[in-house]
């Protein structure tokens, strides 16, 4: 299929920064994959690797199959958002996308529409050097739709957005997704990915540390924990932490444990005849599980792990 997104052992060093190491991924048509990790992770660097706009020290990222600067009139195979920054501040909204379509051999309507389709439309004669950075972030998206392209990156969308903004944004990706395009977002907060992207490729470091559906990375983070009431706590605390479970007692009578799913919580209380008054496992949010792998990945990285 023509609209994939292929990166294979991806390096890139800066002297003596590893930015990149040896990151493999596909990105798919027809989902939100966001592309998540902390401050310094990789993302902008991977982006723009896969855009042409940076040399891969190692490796290679494709899109239909080829390297992105091998296609012609790039706006119509691939848009991006880079950084809101980028339009000349002298310049009027529409006058800097009639450029780009011009450079693009685009037609003069898609300005309109893109304008319209973003809510720029009534400041499309406005100077985009008085545009607030939410402005220049919806200015940016009409750049990467100008070509209607099967394949979007967006590199932090969400700065600056108020919350209306968040949620069009939102809409709108999940619309293009629906449409059968390939979107990439990159986010470093799992709270702006949560509603939006159905699938995940998470980077700590350069490296990658997951690639799945949403459900799976929360699953993996697997530092739920399992609520449990019982008139026999202190027996049932002393069993469970026999069995390797960390467990705090919330009062006398109700236990938090950790590293035991409920079923075993419950067959071992079941084995020593202990009743249960409650048992209810707790899921990791999605959340825990990022600052849980991502934190590991840093500790890992800079040898600090005992
Ligand atoms: N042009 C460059 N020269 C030197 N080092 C760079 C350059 N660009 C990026 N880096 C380094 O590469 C690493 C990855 O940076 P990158 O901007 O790709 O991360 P990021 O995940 O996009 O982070 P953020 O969320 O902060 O934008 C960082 O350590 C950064 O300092």
């Amino acid at each position: 299929m023509g609209r994939v997104i292929e990166v294979k052992g991806l390096t890139k060093r800066y002297g003596g920064v590893l930015a990149v190491s040896d990151l493999s991924f596909t990105v798919r048509p027809g989902h939100v994959t966001g592309f998540l990790g902390p401050n310094g992770a990789g993302k902008s660097t991977t982006l723009r690797m896969i855009l042409g706009l940076n040399r891969p020290t190692a490796g290679s990222a494709t899109v239909h199959g080829v390297p992105f600067p091998a296609h012609r009139a790039g706006l119509r195979h691939v848009g991006a958002l880079l950084d809101a920054g980028d339009a000349h501040p002298g310049r009027s909204a529409a006058a800097h996308l009639t450029a780009l379509a011009r450079s693009n051999a685009l037609p003069r309507r898609r300005v309109d529409e893109v304008l319209h389709e973003v809510g720029l439309a009534g400041a499309a004669r406005r100077r985009v050097g008085g545009f607030s950075l939410g402005m220049r972030q919806r200015l940016g998206i009409a750049s990467a739709l100008l070509g209607d392209p099967p394949v979007l990156l967006f590199d932090e969308p969400v700065n600056g957005l108020d919350p209306e903004g968040v949620r069009w944004v939102r809409g709108l990706f999940r619309r293009l997704a629906a449409e059968g395009r390939t979107v990439l977002v990159s986010s470093h907060l799992m709270s702006e990915m949560e509603n939006t992207a159905d699938r995940l490729v998470v980077i700590g470091r350069g490296e990658l540390i997951a690639d799945e559906s949403l459900a799976e990375f929360a699953a993996r983070g697997a530092h739920g924990s399992v609520t449990v009431r019982t008139p026999q706590a202190a027996a049932l605390a002393a069993a469970l932490a026999e069995a390797g479970a960390e467990v705090r007692p919330a009062d006398a009578a109700l236990l938090t444990v950790r590293g035991l799913t409920a079923a075993r919580v419950g067959e071992l209380a079941h084995a020593r005849g202990i009743p249960l008054h409650e048992l209810t496992p707790e899921a990791s949010t999605l959340e825990d599980a990022f600052m849980q792998l991502t934190t590991d990945r840093a500790e890992y990285q800079a040898g600090e792990r005992p």
